[in-house]
């Protein structure tokens, strides 16, 4: 159990930081709090999941960051200025791939860049280089129905980062993919992320995928969501190991125990 609760390092730059964020949702049915004054930071080139029951707020949360939604209460800032809607500086990731079928892998890839107005050209050529890193560099004029869930999944990724944001917001990406795909898509695209530089906040239900792939692990209570702990996922040795090589630490265990206690799960039934 040695080394799971690590104290802070000394504070970086926040990329995104949420001051008092509080969240409530109105509808003809009532009214839902799904998030109560969250303060988190998010330094630039880190990576941070959530995660917590369903319905404690996780995908509100990235909703707030990639400003779908404006907060009830408090701030959310990228860069210091607050959200006041989407920006590019934000990128964001879904379980569904949304890639259309009538277009190529290319062509899809370029779309966010396309709706953005940018330079098509350079677009084009981002496209071709975050293709190849992303291993779909043999697809570039296939279509979506030719490939596997893990390929589109690719394709995805690199079509948000053609956009070049700054952070980048994952939510479940890998929910839909099989395990053994979701291994080994899962250390690509940390490996994509981290040389491109990103800062990354990632929702998912996996617990064993936020340790492995993120430096540090939020645990959300019951809705309405609050902060209950956050946990560094330090790996002694110097390198940070790949998300397959850190499932093969002993340190793994140890954090898996702590954040499954954390959750407090209880099957109802
Ligand atoms: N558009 C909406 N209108 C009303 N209530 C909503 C809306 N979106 C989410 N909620 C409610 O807010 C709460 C938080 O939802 P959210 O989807 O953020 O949770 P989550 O932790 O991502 O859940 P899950 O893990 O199941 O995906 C839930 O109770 C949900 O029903």
């Amino acid at each position: 159990m040695a080394a799971v609760l690590q104290e802070f390092p000394a504070a970086q730059p926040a990329r995104v930081e949420l001051r008092d964020v509080s969240l409530r949702y109105f509808t003809p049915a009532g009214e839902t709090q799904a998030l109560d004054r969250i303060n988190l930071r998010l330094g630039a080139g880190e990576f941070v999941s959530l995660i917590g029951q369903s319905g404690c707020g996780k995908s509100t949360l990235l909703s707030l960051v990639a400003g779908i939604l404006r907060p009830s209460s408090g701030q959310v800032c990228v860069d210091g200025a607050p959200v006041a809607g989407p920006t590019p500086r934000v990128g964001y990731m879904l379980q569904q791939d949304y890639l259309f079928e009538w277009r190529t892998i290319l062509d899809n890839a370029v779309l966010g860049a396309q709706i953005q107005g940018r330079d098509l050209k350079l677009a084009r050529e981002r496209a071709v280089h975050l293709l190849h890193k992303c291993g779909m560099g043999a697809f570039l004029h296939h279509y979506p129905r030719q490939l596997s869930g893990g390929m589109r999944q690719r394709v995805a990724l690199a079509r948000t980062l053609v956009t070049e944001p700054d952070v980048v917001l994952l939510d479940e990406p890998f929910s839909a993919l099989d395990s053994q795909t979701r291994l080994a898509i899962a250390d690509e695209v940390v490996d994509v992320l981290r040389t491109e530089g990103k800062s990354v906040l990632l929702v998912t239900h996996d617990i064993g995928e936020a340790i492995a792939m993120t430096d540090r692990v939020v645990v959300l209570s019951r809705r309405p969501g609050r902060i209950k702990s956050e946990h560094h996922m330090v790996f002694g040795g110097g390198r940070r190991p790949t998300p397959l090589e850190a499932r093969a630490r002993p340190e793994f265990n140890d954090f898996f125990r702590t954040l499954w206690d954390e959750l407090d799960v209880h099957v109802e039934g």
